[in-house]
């Protein structure tokens, strides 16, 4: 039984439809919704919740229809727990009372020994549980958070951005904790998120959202290294999609001289093809292989660095490169491509 079955749904706000027919299937693990602004990822989230009525398709949760069914079910009754941005803690009540909130009235009476469990899938020592919000980090608090969501014991849980607000160290650390803690309840969660760093790391599954649509759900390489849509290539490789051409034999031709293509692209012809930062080398100008180039600018990470490449066609490229071996704008550099190129038609 699947943990959340989504078919053809719609959703919107007055005569704005959003979501534009959205298929989702989530077995288990965690299913991130990779988007940027605007796109549509908290209305779907919404829209499982309940807090969004859909205007067409249907919804189940643990093999039970909650939109297209017999009844619409009501948020409340729908057995998923939810954490929005930033947590959203009451700042009112203790840590505890925080988490025992979502109890149902039956549970209510063990709430103590709830809590206790739930502090301890998230990795928080139980001496928290009497302090109040402003008492805890930001990244305590989305703990809390989670603990809050997974009392219950649901068999989805729903995370709206939930590292947003912590910085980058806190957010990498966090993000593995509650992934560690959803394994552990054995929830299925599905997570909204616009960084693909958070998005791949943590993923079972990566729904990569444009405009209230999916241009593609598949595991996290599968989306980096094999994307079925230009789009998801620039987006999540950070690729250059450079035009081109097909040859017969299976390599290309571009601005970057003659690629060798992924297999199972278009046909011989006209086509568009994107290059990861990472498949192309910056050598020293003068050098015998790669393209000529000038380097427009660099950006210096302290682990690498990326530089942008004007090529002699006037087209630019990113390149990354080891720290140790920068580049300075001006430069005169050859740039090679390493590795197979995707090839999408024009
Ligand atoms: N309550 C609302 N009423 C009308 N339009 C809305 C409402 N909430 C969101 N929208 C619009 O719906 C679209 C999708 O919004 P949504 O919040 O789902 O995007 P998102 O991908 O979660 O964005 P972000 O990453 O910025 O949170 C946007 O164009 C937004 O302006």
């Amino acid at each position: 039984m699947s943990a959340l079955e989504i078919r053809g749904l719609e959703a919107g706000y007055g005569r704005t439809t959003v979501l534009q027919g959205l298929d989702l299937h989530v077995d288990s693990g965690v299913t991130a919704i990779l988007g940027s602004s605007g796109c549509g990822k908290t209305t779907l989230l919404r829209a499982v919740a309940g807090f969004v009525e859909p205007t067409a398709g249907t919804i189940a949760v643990a093999g039970r229809p909650v939109v297209g069914g017999p009844r619409l079910v009501p948020a409340r009754d729908r057995g998923i727990g939810y954490v929005p941005q930033e947590g959203a803690l009451f700042p009112h009540l203790t840590v505890a009372r925080n988490v025992a909130f979502g109890l149902p009235r039956a549970r209510r009476r063990d709430a103590a020994a709830v809590v206790a469990e739930a502090l301890q899938l998230v990795e928080l020592d139980p001496s928290l549980a009497e302090r109040y919000p402003h008492e805890l980090s930001g990244g305590q608090q989305q703990r809390v958070a989670l603990a809050r969501a997974l009392a219950p014991r649901p068999a989805l849980v729903l995370l709206d951005e939930p590292f947003s607000s912590l910085d980058a160290s806190l957010r990498e650390e966090t993000g593995r904790a509650v992934v560690r803690a959803l394994r552990a309840a054995g929830a299925a969660a599905v997570l909204v998120t616009h960084d693909q760093g958070e998005a791949l790391s943590l993923a079972d599954q990566v729904a990569v959202m444009v405009s209230g649509q999916f241009l593609q759900v598949a595991p996290p390489a599968s989306v980096y290294l094999t994307p079925a849509d230009p789009r998801v290539a620039a987006f999540i490789g950070h690729a250059t999609l450079l035009p081109g051409e097909v040859l017969a034999d299976g390599r290309g031709r571009c601005a970057l001289g003659e690629v060798a293509l992924r297999p199972g692209g278009p046909a011989a012809g006209a086509a568009r093809f994107a290059v990861r930062s990472e498949q192309l080398q910056v050598r020293p100008g003068g050098s015998a292989d790669g393209v000529p180039g000038e380097v427009v600018d660099v950006s210096f990470f302290g682990h690498d660095a990326t530089i942008r490449v004007r090529l002699a066609s006037g087209e630019q490229v990113t390149a990354r490169t080891p720290a140790d071996s920068v580049p300075t704008a001006g430069d005169r550099v050859q740039v090679v491509v390493t590795g197979d190129v995707t090839a999408f038609g024009a």
